[in-house]
């Protein structure tokens, strides 16, 4: 169940588990062509892949459970406040949380890796609980991401969620994507350094969300 454990209790379910399907086992379908890519300004883009996680139902409740979520404190200006999401995060030394996770990178791997030049390597998850968890405007730059082309390809699973992106420059509108259960978005090129990402709080009643982010080594 959605709200069995203590960490959870109090989150809305995000969806109805699906009655006529009984995919315990999650595991990513094909890339191959059914990526879509869209060139977004100054050399950065975004791939998108809907529902790309099958079986992502169970994989949100297994999740859920056994990740370690923490919360974290961070220092704004004068004050520290707390991070509007729980997170776990896995070096590349670690054992990921889950083999549907490992099938994901493999894939993600075998599809990408040419073309981004070294393969992905951490897993970054964050636990959206509500429409007040969020992720304020900014790029992945506290790594190479920050002067270098870069990829970091994000799963959604879970309750539906905007992610909005913008130029830093400020010269083309923000860009809403509506990422659902078991979509695969991956943001490449200068993206990070050009371009800064954000999900938005929203006031809608909004069941709980869990974003998994790959990225190469170095890249934060
Ligand atoms: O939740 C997401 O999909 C985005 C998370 C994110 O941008 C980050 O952790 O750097
Ligand atoms: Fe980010």
């Amino acid at each position: 169940m959605f709200d069995s454990s203590p960490r959870l209790r109090g989150m809305t379910p995000p969806f109805q588990a699906s009655l006529l399907t009984c995919e315990d086992e999650a595991r990513p379908g094909p890339l191959g062509g059914t990526v879509r890519r869209t060139a977004l300004t100054l050399g950065a883009w975004i791939d998108l892949r809907p529902t790309w996680m099958g079986g992502a139902d169970a994989l949100f409740e297994r999740l859920a459970e056994t990740v370690p979520w923490h919360a974290e404190r961070r220092r704004m200006y004068d004050r520290v406040v707390d991070v509007p999401r729980l997170l776990a995060f896995y070096d590349e030394r670690a054992t990921l949380p889950d083999p549907a996770l490992d099938e994901a990178l493999q894939a993600l791997n075998d599809h990408y890796a040419a073309e981004l030049g070294e393969p992905f390597r951490t897993a970054g998850l964050c636990l959206y609980r509500d429409g007040r968890d969020s992720v304020a405007w900014h790029g992945d730059t506290l790594g190479r991401g920050r002067t270098e082309d870069t990829m970091v390809a994000i799963i959604s699973i879970g309750t539906p969620r905007a992610l909005l992106l913008r130029p830093r420059s400020g010269d083309s509108p923000t860009l809403r994507h509506d990422l659902g259960h078991g979509d695969l978005i991956v943001m490449g090129g200068s993206c990070q350094r050009t371009w800064e990402h954000a999900i938005p709080k929203t006031a809608r009643p909004t069941g709980p969300r869990i974003s998994i982010q790959f990225r190469p080594r170095g890249v934060r």
